[in-house]
Order: C-alpha cells, then sequence, then structure tokens
C-alpha cells in the first residue's frame, strides 16, 4: 500500500508511466522531474520542499515545469527502470524540444535546499541554445551599458525594469522569470560591473532596480526592501501590466464571458481600505439572492443559515440599521421553534414587511473594492470572503461577542460557520469542494481566535495561488499573494532566498485592515431607518424581493439560469436584478402570501363590519332611550 506525496491541488504535473514519455518528447518547456518512492522516509520528508519550490516558481511555466513520478508504484515499475532511477529521490532535468529519447540529466549535489535547487532551474535554463530555448523565455543574459542606455527618453508600449546586480546574484534572473506571463512589462538585467552605467543611473548600492515608463521617463524603483518578492511584486501592480490571457484552464472557472468597459461607472477606491458598502452588497446578495434558490430551509440547512445569521448578528460591525436588521432576523429563527422554515419568511424580514423602525439593508448592488474590470470578474465571491475575514477579526478582537450563543467560546466558531455556509448554499460547487478539503486538512487544529484569522489568511492566498492566471482572474487584480509588499512591507522576508511571511506583523496588518476603524463608509446610500416602502427608484433599482430564482435545488450548472446566477454573483448592476423580475402581484407576510384579491376581500370586509357595528350602536342606543322614557314615565 502507497501512500499518496502529492495530489492535483500542488502547484505540479503528476507524471505516470503513460504520460512521462509524451510529455517530454518535443515539450515546449524544459522540465524538472523528481522520480520518487512513496514509502522513503526522505522522500516523505522532502516532499513539502518540493512543493513549496513548485508554488515559487509557478509564473515560470511556460519556460520549466516541476514534475513528480512515484516509482512506488506498481504501475511505473518499468518506466523507472528504463530512466535508470536507482536511488529515491532522483532530481532529472529535461531539456526543451528534446525530439530523441533522453533519460534526462541528474542533479547529484547534497545541497537540496529550495534556493539551491531553483537556481539550478536558472542555469539549466541558461544551458539551452538560442535554437531550443522556450519561446517565452526572455534572455536570461546580462545587458550592456549602451543596450540599457539607447531606451532612456524612448516611449514604448510597455514598462522596462532593469535589475542591476552582481554577477553572481540570481535576483534579475528570477525576477525576468516571475513576470513572463504578464504584458506590458519587460525585464533586463545587467551588472554591477558595468561602472558608466551605475554612474548615469545614479545607483550606488546592488541589487537595485530602474524603471523606464512607457512615457519615456524613468526613475530608480522605490521599493521597501531590495528582494526578488518585492520588485516582482511591483512590476506586477503597475498600472496596465497584467497577465497574458489563458486559452486553455483546467480550474473550475466562476466566470461568465461577460464582458463591459469600465468606463465612468468606475469608482475610484483605496485598496488599503475595506468598504462597508460591498459588505453590504454582499449580505444582500446573500439573504435575497443566493438563499432565494432554496424554497424552504430545514435540517443541517436550517442549522447552518441560524449560525450564520448568529455569527454576523453578533460580529458585523456594521450600520446600526443593518445590525437591528440581522438581530431581529436572529432573535425571529431563536424563538421560532420550527424545524422547517419558507424562504419566504426570511425574505419578509429581510426586507423589513413589518415596518419595524430603524430596520434596513439595502437592495442595491454596488461594489467598490470589490468592483471588477468586467461584470463577470470579482463581486459577490469578493465581498464573501472580505465578510469573513472582517468576521474572524471581529471575533479575535471582541471574544466574548459570542457569549450565551450555541458558538460561545469556540475559537472555530467563524471558520465552521463559513464552512459550512461555503458547502451548502455558496453557488460555485467546485469552490466548496476545495474548501472543504482545506478545511479537513488543517481546520481541526486552529485552536485559538487569533490562529484562526492567520488560518483564512493562510488558505486564501492558497486559493489565490491556485486560481492565479484562471479565467476567474481579474487582469487589473492579479491573483497575488497578500498583503502585497506595498501593503505590508513588514509582513514579508527572506531566508536563504526564499520568501517567508512574518505571521506575526501579517496578524497584526489583518486585525488593522479587517478592523471596524479601516471600514469606509465611503459610497454607502443613505440608509433609512424609517421603515417603509421603497421609493419607486429604488424599487427599480433592487433586486426584487420575493422575485427571485426559486426552487428546492440550485440551478444545475452550466444550465442558462445558473449563469445567469453567476452573472449575478460576478456584481449585477441593478439593471441585471431588475431582468430577473417576474410578475407577482399582492404581499406576502411571515411567508404566507396575500394576492391581491385577498386584500380586496379584506378591505371590503373591514368596511361592511364597521357598518354593521355603526348601526348596531345607533340600534341599541334609540331602544335604551325610549326605555328609560318608559321606565320614568310618572303613573297618573
Ligand atoms: C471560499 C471560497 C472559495 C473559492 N474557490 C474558488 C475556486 O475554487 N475557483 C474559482 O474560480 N473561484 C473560487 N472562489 C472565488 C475566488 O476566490 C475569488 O473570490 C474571485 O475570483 C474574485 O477574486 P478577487 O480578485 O476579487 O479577489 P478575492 O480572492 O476574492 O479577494 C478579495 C479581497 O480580499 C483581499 N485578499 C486577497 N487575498 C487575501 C488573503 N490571503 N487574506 C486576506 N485577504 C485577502 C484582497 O483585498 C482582495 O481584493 C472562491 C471564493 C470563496 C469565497
Amino acid at each position: 500500500q502507497t501512500t499518496r506525496l502529492y495530489t492535483e491541488e500542488d502547484p505540479l504535473i503528476i507524471l505516470t508511466s503513460d504520460t512521462l514519455k509524451q510529455t517530454l518528447h518535443n515539450s515546449s518547456t524544459a522540465w524538472l522531474v523528481q522520480f520518487y518512492s512513496s514509502w522513503c522516509g526522505h522522500c516523505i520528508q522532502y516532499s513539502p520542499t518540493w512543493k513549496a519550490l513548485a508554488g515559487d516558481v509557478r509564473d515560470w511555466i511556460q519556460a520549466i515545469r516541476i514534475g513528480v513520478l512515484d516509482c512506488a508504484h506498481e504501475k511505473n515499475f518499468d518506466i523507472c527502470k528504463e530512466f535508470s532511477i536507482h536511488f529515491y529521490p532522483t532530481f532529472r532535468y529535461f531539456k526543451a524540444h528534446g525530439t530523441t529519447f533522453d533519460v534526462g540529466k541528474t542533479y547529484k549535489g547534497a545541497d537540496r535546499e529550495l534556493q539551491t535547487v531553483r537556481q539550478l532551474m536558472v542555469n539549466f535554463l541558461q544551458n539551452h541554445t538560442r535554437q531550443d530555448r522556450p519561446a517565452p523565455c526572455p534572455p536570461l543574459e546580462p545587458s550592456g551599458t549602451e543596450d540599457i542606455l539607447s531606451l532612456m527618453g524612448w516611449k514604448s508600449e510597455h514598462y522596462t525594469a532593469v535589475i542591476i546586480e552582481d554577477g553572481d546574484s540570481y535576483v534579475g534572473r528570477e525576477v525576468i522569470l516571475d513576470l513572463m506571463p504578464f504584458e506590458r512589462v519587460a525585464v533586463k538585467r545587467a551588472l554591477t560591473s558595468e561602472k558608466r552605467l551605475l554612474e548615469k543611473l545614479g545607483i550606488t548600492v546592488a541589487p537595485a532596480a530602474y524603471l523606464f515608463h512607457p512615457n519615456g521617463t524613468h526613475s530608480i524603483m522605490d521599493v521597501q526592501k531590495r528582494l526578488r518578492f518585492f520588485f516582482s511584486s511591483f512590476l506586477k501592480l503597475l498600472p496596465g501590466v497584467h497577465r497574458k490571457p489563458v486559452t486553455s484552464v483546467h480550474q473550475p472557472a466562476l466566470s461568465a464571458n461577460k464582458s463591459q468597459g469600465i468606463g465612468e461607472m468606475w469608482k475610484e477606491f483605496d485598496r488599503s481600505k475595506v468598504y462597508m458598502v460591498d459588505l453590504e452588497s454582499g449580505l444582500h446578495y446573500l439573504l435575497r439572492v443566493e438563499l432565494a434558490t432554496h424554497k424552504t430551509l430545514e435540517g443541517e440547512e436550517l442549522k447552518t443559515f441560524k449560525d450564520f445569521v448568529t455569527v454576523v448578528a453578533k460580529l458585523f460591525p456594521g450600520r446600526q440599521s443593518v445590525v437591528k436588521l440581522l438581530e431581529t432576523l436572529l432573535e425571529w429563527l431563536v424563538s421560532l421553534p420550527l424545524d422547517k422554515i419558507p424562504y419566504d419568511a426570511i425574505l419578509d424580514l429581510a426586507n423589513n414587511k413589518m415596518r419595524i423602525s430603524g430596520l434596513y439593508l439595502s437592495q442595491r448592488v454596488q461594489w467598490v473594492g470589490c468592483q471588477g474590470s468586467s461584470t463577470a470578474l470579482r463581486g459577490y465571491p469578493c465581498s464573501l470572503w472580505t465578510l469573513f475575514h472582517v468576521l474572524t477579526v471581529q471575533a479575535a478582537s471582541r471574544p466574548d461577542a459570542l457569549a450565551n450563543t450555541a458558538l460561545e467560546e469556540d475559537p472555530l466558531a467563524v471558520l465552521q460557520t463559513m464552512r459550512r455556509y461555503i458547502g451548502t448554499f455558496f453557488g460555485c460547487s467546485e469552490c466548496g469542494r476545495h474548501f472543504e478539503a482545506m478545511a479537513q486538512e488543517s481546520m481541526s487544529q486552529v485552536k485559538s481566535l487569533e490562529k484562526a484569522v492567520l488560518w483564512l489568511w493562510r488558505k486564501h492566498n492558497q486559493v489565490n495561488t491556485r486560481l492565479a492566471g484562471s479565467m476567474s482572474e481579474d487582469p487589473m487584480f492579479p491573483k497575488t499573494q497578500w498583503p502585497t509588499p506595498d501593503l505590508c512591507p513588514a509582513c514579508h522576508e527572506e531566508q536563504e532566498g526564499l520568501h517567508v511571511w512574518n505571521e506575526g506583523m501579517v496578524l497584526t496588518f489583518l486585525k488593522q485592515h479587517y478592523g471596524t476603524a479601516n471600514i469606509s463608509p465611503k459610497y454607502t446610500s443613505t440608509s433609512r431607518p424609517q421603515a417603509g416602502p421603497p421609493t419607486p427608484a429604488e424599487a427599480a433599482a433592487s433586486t426584487p424581493a420575493g422575485l427571485l430564482p426559486r426552487g428546492p435545488k440550485p440551478f444545475p450548472e452550466g444550465s442558462p439560469k445558473h449563469l445567469r446566477r453567476m452573472d449575478l454573483m460576478r456584481g449585477a448592476g441593478e439593471g441585471d436584478v431588475a431582468a430577473q423580475m417576474e410578475h407577482r402581484p399582492g404581499v406576502t407576510f411571515l411567508g404566507i402570501g396575500f394576492s391581491s384579491v385577498d386584500m380586496s376581500l379584506c378591505v371590503l370586509l373591514y368596511a361592511a363590519s364597521c357598518i354593521f357595528l355603526m348601526l348596531m350602536f345607533f340600534f341599541f342606543r334609540v331602544r335604551s332611550k325610549r326605555w328609560k322614557v318608559r321606565i320614568h314615565r310618572p303613573y297618573v
């Protein structure tokens, strides 16, 4: 029985006897393959390093790819013999465009540290000739002084960055490879031995980076730390720089191909802030659209929803009108002894049909920090991540907030609620499956509220790594490891050439970023705490209450309705939501529907009973007067 050291979730390719030869034959990229044995203790211990390496060089895949092959698997016995694998692990490099059978070049060095292996990958790529070099791989050799100086004053379509470094440094080549999948930026390297160049550019320390802008201006690149990750992050985040479009993807994509220019609707925002309007739009979408696919809630679904409402009612640092609405919803759910609740009843409460003063959740979908460059991108899933980060941070800052609830003193309260919400209600079932796999792997190890904040941050970054370059990535908001150095320089460090997080600083940053003081009220609609019917303009611009897609199950994936719902998830504008309207006259209250005929009958009966009561009143009054006159008349 063998154990699997690597899974499809890891950022590497799992090869087998069926795929090895055809993968390597005339491959457009070079390969580094680890032949391992799943029973070998050293291979087991080494597997985290190999996975980290694969993640670290993920952006290099157009030049060199990382693979693994398990020689302990019965199916692979023969192929390992054919490749003369005698010891485990064995590392083999394979050149790009190899057309004859080749067992690869073995790496024999004793140092298998990540940085060493990564540098060998760079050397191996440089050993390719001009003819067999992978086509997208830019030249890795240093440029000369004249070459660089000729860029001065030139206008161009793209930025050009020059990394100036010592001859034995790998930073320049690594940054060149990191930026390979990005458009509108080119990276070159030059050596510190080019004294005239250093003098001209005013560079005194190395490594350093110099940036030539498309408009012909140029300056030293201003990064907080002169490290590979800082240079690469800075360049990836330059305005207009984005990933090249992906033609084929294997990841679950949440996007529909609906694109829209950025145009005048674009709202300026600050990436270092969280926007209340995103959180409120997310809550609106969750309560009035996502949940609407469930006609009734019962059993586990109902419990999940109750826990979700408990967590948001107690922890959401929102406006009073929204918090009061959530608290009312919670009170109602807790006091109701029902084990089955019609969704319409929840909707009536979300819409404050009882007209309780001071309760209000806007029905407008408006994304600001979560707006995408097209309506098909970002929006709802972005707001959901943001909401849960805010909730984990609130739970850590106010440990007593969940007192007297079923979730009291549970460090996992928010994470478990999120896990169950995502698994039960979140429209993207693939996402739910991935999230569940991550939760099963490590959520139980979370023992404190602060660790919960960090767990969610770590898992979100894992999702970012997996989705980088996928169709659901907004080119204007590339999926990077977050927080980027511009947001939190102190969060980033380097140890033996490997980027590492300073988790203490990350926690401090997360608490500040997702803390109440950093939530901007900008763009929030003026609240209408005085309950009342929505204005006609609001009604037109709102998600129609009670008029949403319904049914016991979400729409099957890929169906037109499902895609339509996914469109809504991405960031449906008011017009889109209005398009979901169906005609449904009358009024609903606590889940009971009244038609217009019912309403007219009520009014009619009310009027008739009033007239009847008045008639009775006059009748008895007249009779009692007559009776008094008869009683008091003196006998004659
Ligand atoms: C639980 C869950 C699972 C998902 N799984 C998938 C999937 O399998 N496939 C798929 O295609 N899509 C998936 N999605 C959607 C995807 O993760 C993005 O939400 C979506 O593509 C929108 O991306 P975005 O650019 O707005 O950034 P998001 O990833 O949505 O992030 C929103 C904001 O959070 C901040 N942020 C980014 N990273 C972190 C971090 N590590 N810690 C704290 N804050 C951070 C940034 O300010 C960012 O703008 C999932 C969403 C959720 C909520």
